[in-house]
């Protein structure tokens, strides 16, 4: 069914007159894996820089033609723009990236080495200057899924790597309290974003663009456009690994990354219930459905330590995680106690992995960045990003 409507869109496509007179934008490999879910079309057009402008009313027509389809509710497009080979440097792109360090434990891989050439995403635009972008993920919300993210980033700051954190939760963005910023970000020339930093990480979050009072009511396509701007006109820099914290579920916004971004895989955490294992098993199916690596499930909230007495009591039945993990074939990356010292730290805005770097929780954080590193590395070695440019 899915591939008759993909083949059905790639029909109508074919058939449209492209703005520049260029001949159809299949034959010219202008159009990315299109991936249809839940009645909606997802697909991006890759076009020169200069063409940009030209093309957008076109997408627009495109998304009117693919929805009349039947099985097709509604259908978004997302022009990309691709900087020709010899032109100059993009104002907003990065210097070019220095080589991955080497972690504590990590499996080595291909640092420096050129593309594999079947690595997954490779064929969706990067993102300049950022080398590798993990989303962490959960099929539900309220797991510690973005307490997970931002001590992930930390572990993997302490590693050594330059390391960036994105709150893609435009529904309920959390970065900033837990990071403690309040202050808005710059805007660089009125045309690019500078993050802000705390703890050594970049972060960016829509909590930072709008007030904490502010409705967020985001349809579709305007997460898409909400996520597609911080990722591409936001001033990364230079940076190892940016976190992408995604909103909990498996809606629009997840599909958005999958389909634009490049990538290198995701961390899904769980919490050992039952019923959060099943919603971790549906995030899981959606990343494997458009073939972007899972790194591993983390569990958090996974046992309890007793203050008074150091006994460990196991209140959610803890190894479920590690179980499911065996089962479907993904690694486990570790586990988090249920620990006041972490509720309270987030809650203050001064994460547990910064604010005792050498606790038992920081180390339990860097054990996991670790692994995720260990696995990334294992299921998609380095490749330098296509160079992209607005203008
Ligand atoms: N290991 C832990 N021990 C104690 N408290 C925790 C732990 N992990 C997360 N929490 C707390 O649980 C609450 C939910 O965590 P968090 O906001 O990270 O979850 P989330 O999955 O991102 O939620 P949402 O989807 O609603 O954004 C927070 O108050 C956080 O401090």
């Amino acid at each position: 069914m899915t591939d008759d409507l993909k083949s059905r869109i790639l029909d109508i496509l074919r058939r449209m007159d492209p703005p520049d007179g260029g001949g159809d934008v299949v034959s010219r490999s202008l159009v990315s894996e299109i991936f249809v879910a839940d009645g909606k079309a997802f697909f991006s057009l890759t076009v020169p820089a200069a063409e940009a402008q030209r093309f957008e009313p076109f997408c627009r027509r495109i998304e009117a033609e693919v929805a009349k389809l039947d099985g097709i509710a509604k259908a978004i497009v997302a022009l990309t723009a691709e900087k020709s080979a010899g032109s100059q440097a993009p104002r907003n792109s990065a210097p070019p990236p220095s080589p991955t360090p080497r972690p504590a434990g990590g499996a080595g891989g291909a640092g420096g080495a050129p593309a594999a050439p079947a690595r997954p995403g490779a064929n969706k635009p990067g993102i300049p200057g950022i080398e590798r972008i993990v989303a962490v993920a959960s099929g539900k919300g309220g797991v510690g899924k973005s307490t997970t993210a931002v001590n992930l980033a930390l572990g993997l700051a302490a590693l050594g790597l330059r390391v960036g954190i994105l709150d893609a939760d435009v529904y309920g963005p959390s970065i900033p309290r837990l990071l403690g910023l309040k202050e808005k970000p710059k805007s660089a020339g009125g045309r690019t974003i500078v993050p802000l930093e705390a703890f050594g990480l970049k972060a960016m979050s829509m909590g930072l663009m709008v007030d904490e009072e502010t409705p967020m009511i985001w349809r579709g396509p305007m997460v898409m456009s909400a996520l597609t701007q911080m990722l591409r006109e936001v001033e990364w820099g230079p940076l190892d690994v940016l976190v992408v914290d995604m909103p909990p579920g498996t809606g629009d916004a997840q599909l958005t990354m999958a389909q634009q971004v490049p990538l290198a895989g995701a961390v899904i955490v769980s919490t050992p219930q039952d019923l959060a294992l099943i919603d971790a098993r549906k995030g899981l199916a959606m990343f494997r459905k458009v073939d972007v690596p899972v790194l591993g499930i983390v569990e958090n909230m996974s046992y309890f330590v007793a203050p008074d007495t150091g006994r460990r009591y196991d209140i959610f039945g803890h190894g479920g995680a590690k179980a499911e993990a065996e089962r479907l074939g993904v690694p486990f990356l570790g586990e988090v106690p249920i620990e006041m010292a972490i509720r309270e730290s987030s809650d203050a805005g001064r994460p547990v992995t910064a604010s005792e770097p050498d606790g038992p929780h920081a180390a339990a954080y860097k054990h996991i960045a670790a692994k995720v590193l260990q696995q990334i590395e294992e299921a998609a070695p380095r490749s330098a990003a296509p160079r992209i440019v607005f203008d």
